[in-house]
C-alpha cells in the first residue's frame, strides 16, 4: 500500500495533512493515534472508499478500488453493518462464494474463535461476538492485505488472541496487514 502526501479536509476540519505511507508485502503495520487523529479517513482513503482531497492511493500496485473490486482486500470497518436475521454460518459462507479462492467458511470462522457461534443468528449476538463475525468477514477471502480499523474493540482476550494469531499467520505467509489502533500497547508489542 502507498500513500503519497495524501490529504483530506472535511470543511474546516482537516483530518489529514499530506500523510506517505508505505506498506511492503509481509509487513503489518499499525496507524497508531488518539480519536479523530485521522486514521478511518486515511484507512478509507487507502481502500478506495473515499476520494483524497490531494495526494494519491495505490494499493498492490493499482488503484484502491480495483484491488478491492478484485478480492485481493479483506476489510474490518468501525461498527459496520451486519445482516441481522442470517445465521452466522450462511453470512460467512455467502460472502466466501464472492472471492475466487477463499478459505472454507469453517476455517474462517476459527480463526476469529467463531466457531461456536456459528449457528447463531446475528441478531441475537454481543458486541464481541459480531467483531469476530466482522473478523471472519474480514479473512473469508484470504486476500492478499487486510484493512482493519479498530479491530479488537469489543473482543475479550480469547478474541484479541485469536485476531492477533490469525494476522501473525497470514504475515509470516507473505501476506500483508494494516490496522489502526489508539492503543498504544497493541501497536508496541507487534514484533
Ligand atoms: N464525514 C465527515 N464529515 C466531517 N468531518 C469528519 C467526517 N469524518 C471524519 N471527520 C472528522 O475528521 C477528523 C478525523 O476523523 P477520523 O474518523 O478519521 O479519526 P480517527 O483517528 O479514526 O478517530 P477515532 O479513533 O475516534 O475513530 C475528526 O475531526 C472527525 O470529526
Amino acid at each position: 500500500m502507498e500513500l503519497n502526501a495524501v490529504s483530506k479536509r472535511y470543511g474546516e476540519v482537516t483530518a489529514l495533512g499530506g500523510v506517505d505511507l508505505e506498506v511492503r508485502e509481509g509487513e503489518t503495520v499499525a496507524v497508531l493515534g488518539p480519536n479523530a487523529a485521522g486514521k478511518s479517513t486515511l484507512l478509507s482513503i487507502a481502500l478506495g472508499l473515499l476520494p483524497p482531497g490531494r495526494g494519491t492511493a495505490t494499493v498492490l500496485g493499482r488503484p484502491p478500488v480495483e484491488a478491492l473490486r478484485a478480492g485481493l482486500v479483506g476489510v474490518l470497518l468501525q461498527e459496520s453493518g451486519l445482516l441481522e436475521d442470517v445465521r452466522v454460518a450462511e453470512l460467512v459462507t455467502a460472502t466466501a462464494g464472492m472471492y475466487p479462492r477463499p478459505l472454507s467458511p469453517a476455517q474462517a470462522m476459527r480463526a476469529a474463535g467463531a466457531e461456536a457461534i456459528a449457528n447463531r443468528r446475528i441478531g441475537q449476538l454481543s458486541g464481541g461476538q459480531r467483531q469476530r463475525v466482522r473478523f471472519a468477514l474480514c479473512v473469508v477471502g484470504d486476500p492478499e492485505l487486510l484493512v482493519l480499523d479498530e479491530p479488537t474493540v469489543g473482543l475479550d482476550v480469547d478474541g484479541r488472541r485469536a485476531l492477533w494469531q490469525e494476522v501473525r499467520e497470514r504475515t509470516s505467509r507473505g501476506r500483508t496487514a494494516v490496522f489502526a489502533t489508539h492503543y498504544l500497547t497493541e501497536a508496541a508489542s507487534w514484533p
